[in-house]
């Protein structure tokens, strides 16, 4: 029966207050196609009718999400290649009003799960809030109930004071909001995460359920992790910062377990606290844990307002560090200093072999930001909301460590690249999966067009030539390209690069870039633009 979508769909998630000027211009792509059963969701009213702060110039990628969910066939531009078989899901904090506050920072937003299924040159979409217990509570109250990134709990009283300090020891008043990464585990099950280990949900692909807290299983305990685990069909490699005595424990996880095994411990050489692990890096035989003097602080970590490094400090006398680990006998391999660096994400790392095989190096590339936290400032939603027109969005570049394995104290770091190329914009990255910790040539991010306040551009970095080629178009603001291959691929770029967009005039879409080209094959209408989201997983139709 041929559907159209519902214009009585429940309007503005009352947490935030939402009014129709984000309608986009007029230029709602609504369309009449047949849709899967249910194909729209009416989300259910929320907590209470807040007024929302920001004017409607604002763009929609820093505008909290409309409603709590919807699900609807998509319009096609262009022509989606027929091997595309699977889900693409992107995940991001999408919600930063409560009543009538307003979160100060990209990270504090409650989690919008964002998916797109691709069969037969079709396309179907859906959005929908992650029910955290976060979430749910702030809901339920109309207010911040659990400490975010940025953000804490209003305390009413000395008593409460010292009550959520308790707490926060005991992990008990830290958020599960779990608004960073999406990864499917070996086992099929898809988790979604962020730096707290109990915002580690476990979501159903189809319908965004929420379907349960992921809880490990073994003792090794921990309040955060890395962000961003290394997953593959057979294991996951996660980091645990200790902050009483300064270190990391690696650990890994069998696929199909929600059991970690210790692998080993890294003490860290350099300032009061672990330098803040948001993402690391592997290659085929080793485990990279870097060190960077941006530093976890337990005493920001206490404190009610946000400072300006939020929950960590910038030690730049710490030093730097790399430190390798054999994932097989969990012995420290290598430990070097480095330049200072400040980088969220690494893109991938390979060992460097010399001509009898013997690996004499690590190689391992970062997003990084030139040494400047000034990034973490750039993220604030006044500064992302409001460009002037002038160039405010930090540096960054392809950063390149080099660790030697001969005992050298020393390890190097350099642009890949000539950094121009990029336009000085360098994150959000993702390589092919099949050159995960081998050596690899393309990697694909968000670079920068200048002037800019926030990367603009959707770029594909050729390490080799040493190149760039980048898509881009006008106020647009383009989330991370995520990299899917052609079934049956040999070269490395043989596939997609898939971006969800949120348009200057209000519209949103899912892009789908030849990864060869880096030309746009299609296009994907969402019937209204969503907000900017951070990391992505593809889930295969036969998987
Ligand atoms: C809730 C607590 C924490 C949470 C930390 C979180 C949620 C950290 C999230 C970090 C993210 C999303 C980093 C992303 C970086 C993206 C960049 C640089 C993009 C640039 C543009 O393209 C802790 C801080 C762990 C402390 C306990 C409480
Ligand atoms: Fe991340």
């Amino acid at each position: 029966m041929p559907a159209t979508i519902s214009s009585s769909l429940c309007t503005v998630a009352a947490l935030s207050g939402r009014r129709d000027s984000q309608q986009g211009g007029n230029k709602q792509r609504v369309v009449a196609q047949p849709l899967a059963a249910g194909a729209v969701t009416e989300a259910p009213p929320l907590a209470s009718a807040p007024r929302r702060r920001g004017g409607a110039d604002e763009l929609v990628a820093w505008k909290s999400i409309r409603q709590e969910r919807w699900e609807g066939a998509l319009e096609v531009e262009g022509n989606l290649p027929l091997w595309l078989d699977g889900t693409y899901l992107r995940n991001g904090p999408g919600l930063w009003d409560l009543g009538d506050y307003g979160f100060r920072h990209l990270f504090d937003g409650y989690a919008t799960l964002v998916r797109v299924s691709f069969r037969d040159g079709q396309a179907m979409g859906a959005h929908r809030q992650i029910e955290s217990e976060a979430y749910k509570a702030a809901r339920e109250h109309g207010k911040l109930c659990y400490r975010e990134f940025s953000e804490v709990p209003k305390p009413d009283s000395f008593t409460s004071f010292i009550g959520q300090l308790a707490s926060l020891f005991s992990g008990s008043s830290l958020t599960d909001n779990s608004n960073t990464g999406v990864v499917r585990l070996g086992d099929g099950r898809v988790l979604c995460l962020t730096e707290t280990v109990k915002g580690s949900i476990v979501v159903d692909p189809d319908t965004l359920d929420t379907v349960s807290k992921f809880e490990y299983e073994d003792k090794l305990g921990g309040l955060i992790h890395s962000a961003h685990p290394i997953v593959t069909d057979t294991e996951f490699w996660t980091l645990i910062p200790d902050l009483i005595q300064p270190g990391y424990v690696v650990a890994r996880m069998d696929a199909g377990s929600n059991e970690r095994q210790f692998v080993g411990r890294v003490d860290c050489r350099g300032g009061p606290a672990p330098g803040w692990v948001h993402s690391f890096p592997v290659t085929e035989n080793y485990v990279v844990v870097p060190e960077m003097p941006l530093r976890y602080c337990a005493a920001n970590l206490i404190r009610a307002e946000p400072t300006p490094l939020y929950k960590f400090q910038w030690y730049p006398d710490s030093g730097s560090y790399m430190h390798v680990m054999c994932k097989a006998s969990g012995n420290i391999v290598a430990s070097v200093e480095v330049p200072p660096f400040v980088t969220f994400h690494f893109i991938n790392a390979y060992e460097e072999k010399d001509e009898e095989g013997r690996v004499t190096a690590i190689i391992a590339d970062c997003c990084e930001h030139n040494a400047n936290t000034s990034i973490l400032d750039n993220l604030r939603l006044h500064n992302i909301r409001s460009f002037t027109g002038e160039d405010v969005l930090t540096d960054a570049r392809v950063g390149r460590f080099r660790i030697p394995l001969d005992g050298s104290p020393f390890g190097e770091l350099e642009a890949a690249l000539d950094p121009e190329e990029h336009g000085r914009g360098m994150d959000m990255c993702s390589i092919n999966p099949a050159h995960l910790g081998k050596e690899y040539r393309y990697t694909y991010a968000c670079g920068a067009r200048r002037p800019c306040n926030f990367p603009n551009t959707l770029t594909k970095i050729d390490l080799v030539e040493k190149t760039a080629k980048s898509w881009y178009e006008e106020g647009a603001v383009p989330s991370e390209p995520y990299f899917v291959p052609r079934p049956g691929a040999v070269e490395e770029d043989d596939g997609v690069a898939i971006s969800m967009v949120s348009a200057k005039d209000g519209s949103g879409y899912a892009l789908v870039l030849d990864a060869k080209t880096f030309k746009e094959i299609a296009r994907a209408n969402f019937r209204y633009g969503l907000p900017y989201g951070l990391h992505c997983c593809w889930v295969p139709r036969d998987k």
